[in-house]
């Protein structure tokens, strides 16, 4: 792997990646629609059947009415017509059920398939896509992107077929009864098709704003409910509140946008196809005076004539469900070709050595440099971590937790930098590498659920046993055993039923309970005071059955237990050695003193 590679830069992610071909696209969907090839064609035969029999209808009323005015019409005839017409009415509105259905059935199938697959293509992702990549850009592509490209894939294919169907049906009935007749009452249509189309362009345009303004206010609800403490130690309330208001009013007024659209729509596709209605009836009149057609096809020729309004209002619908359906079916394409820059170009992992000892991780010349900045967070860094207790220390922003989260391959190395158990880890599998190792983080990650189920998060299957004997481990027992439901408790939206030092230690729990090789403790005892630290501290090397210990601490009365303390500054390690030899250490000493005069 290049130096390069691991500084990718925000381009590579999002901009610079061609435009996906139309091919590439087809590719991407056709193993839905070739998996589900029969569901769709027998949807497609019923909608087509339903055109054709609405077809005929207008056949049956010109039979009745040139029956009528040649008074030849029998009223048993009327009734045979009659019914006729009440049967191909009832077996249009089953199939008209049907093709519903199977191909609307289709499309959200389809969503759904695309939804999965993008979901679990995020989730494998690293940290640097995640940088890159907003929340909001993730959930615009889970939500916007793919309704969009369902609505393409469902009404959008449905609408094209019949507006193809009908119209070359409808128009092949009217040429049939007469060709001037039917240019003439064309003319208007083309008018019908740009109206159509221009309407519906401003009316996705505006939808969009209203789907950004209501993401806008619910975004802006949730951040406020999540930080309501501090609104509330600011008093903010009334701030939030106009600001939430006037989201509303956005949001009112980019609805009320839409509302005009909607409301031109229909009423231009009714004045044009009056107009068009107007013309027939004054050169389609001449013809019934002239005896040129007969008035059973001037009727049929007014209903095949309704029949193409919508047909020609489809063009310009479906010419712009399909322009906007691939343009979010790109956006998909380009998220699903991005590949975790830890794992490029790892073809076939090798396997992971197995070992009965302590889990060793060395970092030869480990140097790494954020995307977008110039400075290294980590230089030129050798170490080896475990088996036992590795301490690391060292000046806020010197490091320590970029150094974590490599551990963790949570960002690419160069090659050679990092090795794990003897192999070099862009030769490992990212995953075996993490089930190797427990991770806490600096702030605990809590979820809104049960003590017992955020204990077993790491290990769902864990018995209770297991999760009691972690959490002793962890010092939190005891604490647990006081809530009235114990670790049945739920600990609501983020742990707010906990204190910092318990949440800290209901994810140390969490760790412990895995049991990994690895435990990495990237300064997950801040919050928790200097006597339950040691208590934990000792639980732990207590239990410890071979495994290594990697502790990121500013504390010395916990960095004294590590077996080697690493000190690091600028990203450089500028100390090292046991807590004896480090007391010479001008920045381990300057702890100490600090510590000692604050205790
Ligand atoms: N995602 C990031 N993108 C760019 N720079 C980053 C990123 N994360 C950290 N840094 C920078 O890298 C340097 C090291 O940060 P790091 O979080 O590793 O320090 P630390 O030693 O863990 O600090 P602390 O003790 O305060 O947690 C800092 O200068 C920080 O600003």
């Amino acid at each position: 792997m290049t130096k390069s590679s691991c500084n990718t830069s925000a381009g590579e992610y999002t901009n610079s990646s061609p435009e996906a071909s139309l091919s590439a696209l087809l590719r991407l969907l056709s193993p839905i629609f070739t998996t589900h090839w029969s569901r769709l064609a027998a949807g497609f035969l019923a909608l087509i059947t339903v055109d054709f029999l609405q077809l005929i209808i207008p056949r049956f009323i010109k039979t009745a009415v040139d029956g009528l005015t040649a008074q030849s019409a029998t009223s048993s005839q009327l009734l045979t017509l009659s019914m006729f017409v009440l049967l191909i009415a009832g077996i249009v509105a089953v199939l008209r059920f049907f093709w519903r259905y199977l191909i609307i059935g289709f499309s959200r199938i389809l969503e759904k398939k695309l939804r999965d697959r993008l979901f679990n293509h995020i989730l494998r992702m690293d940290q640097q896509f995640f940088e890159r990549w907003t929340i909001g850009d993730l959930m615009a592509h889970a939500g916007n992107d793919l309704a969009t490209v369902q609505m393409a894939c469902g009404m959008g294919l449905v609408a094209a077929v019949d507006a193809l169907v009908m119209s070359a049906a409808a128009l092949g009935f009217m040429l049939a009864i007469s060709v001037k007749l039917t240019l003439i009452a064309l003319l208007p249509m083309p008018v019908l098709i740009v109206c159509t189309r221009i309407l519906s362009g401003r009316l996705h345009q505006r939808f969009n704003l209203v789907q950004e303004q209501f993401s806008l206010l619910t975004e802006f609800a949730r951040t406020t409910l999540v930080s309501i403490r501090l609104i509330k130690a600011y008093t903010l309330e009334n701030f939030q509140g106009t600001r939430f208001q006037s989201l509303g009013e956005a949001y009112i007024r980019s609805n009320l946008r839409v509302a005009i659209i909607q409301g031109l729509l229909f009423p231009v596709a009714t004045l044009v196809g009056n107009v068009g209605m107007l013309l027939l009836l004054y050169y389609g009149g001449m013809l019934v005076i002239e005896d040129t057609i007969t008035i059973g096809s001037f009727v049929a020729f007014v209903s095949y004539l309704y029949m193409l309004i919508w047909p020609m209002m489809a063009i310009g619908w479906v010419a712009n469900l399909t322009q906007r359906g691939i343009t979010s079916l790109r956006r998909i394409h380009r998220l699903l070709e991005q590949l975790p820059a830890v794992s490029r170009g790892i073809t076939q992992p090798l396997p992971l050595p197995q070992t009965t000892i302590g889990t060793t991780y060395s970092c030869r010349h480990l140097t790494f440099t954020y995307a977008g900045t110039a400075r290294p967070a980590l230089n030129e860094l050798n170490m080896e971590i475990g088996p036992g207790l590795t301490g690391l220390t060292g000046r806020t922003g010197s490091g320590k937790s970029t150094l974590c989260k490599l551990l963790l391959r949570m960002y690419p190395v160069e090659d050679g930098m990092l090795v794990f158990r003897g192999v070099d880890v862009n030769r490992l599998s990212q995953a075996d590498i993490r089930d190797c190792i427990a991770y806490v983080s600096q702030e605990p990650v809590v979820f809104a659920t049960t003590i017992a189920a955020n204990i077993a998060f790491g290990r769902p299957e864990a018995t209770m046993a297991e999760i009691k004997e972690a959490a002793a481990t962890a010092a939190i027992d005891m604490d647990i055993q006081g809530f009235s439901e114990g670790y049945a408790t739920v600990i609501g939206e983020r742990g707010v039923k906990l204190s910092g030092g318990q949440r800290q230690r209901l994810a140390l729990a969490r760790a412990l309970l895995c049991k990994r090789p690895l435990l990495i403790i990237d300064d997950g005892l801040s919050a928790i005071d200097v006597e339950t630290e040691q208590l934990v501290l000792e639980n732990i090397l207590n239990n410890m059955d071979g495994q290594s210990i990697l502790l990121v601490s500013h504390r010395v009365n916990v960095l004294r237990h590590a077996d080697h303390i690493f000190i690091l500054d600028n990203g450089r390690i500028v100390g090292q050695g046991g807590h004896q030899e480090l007391l010479a250490h001008p920045f381990y000493s300057s702890m100490v003193a600090k510590q000692r005069s604050h205790a």
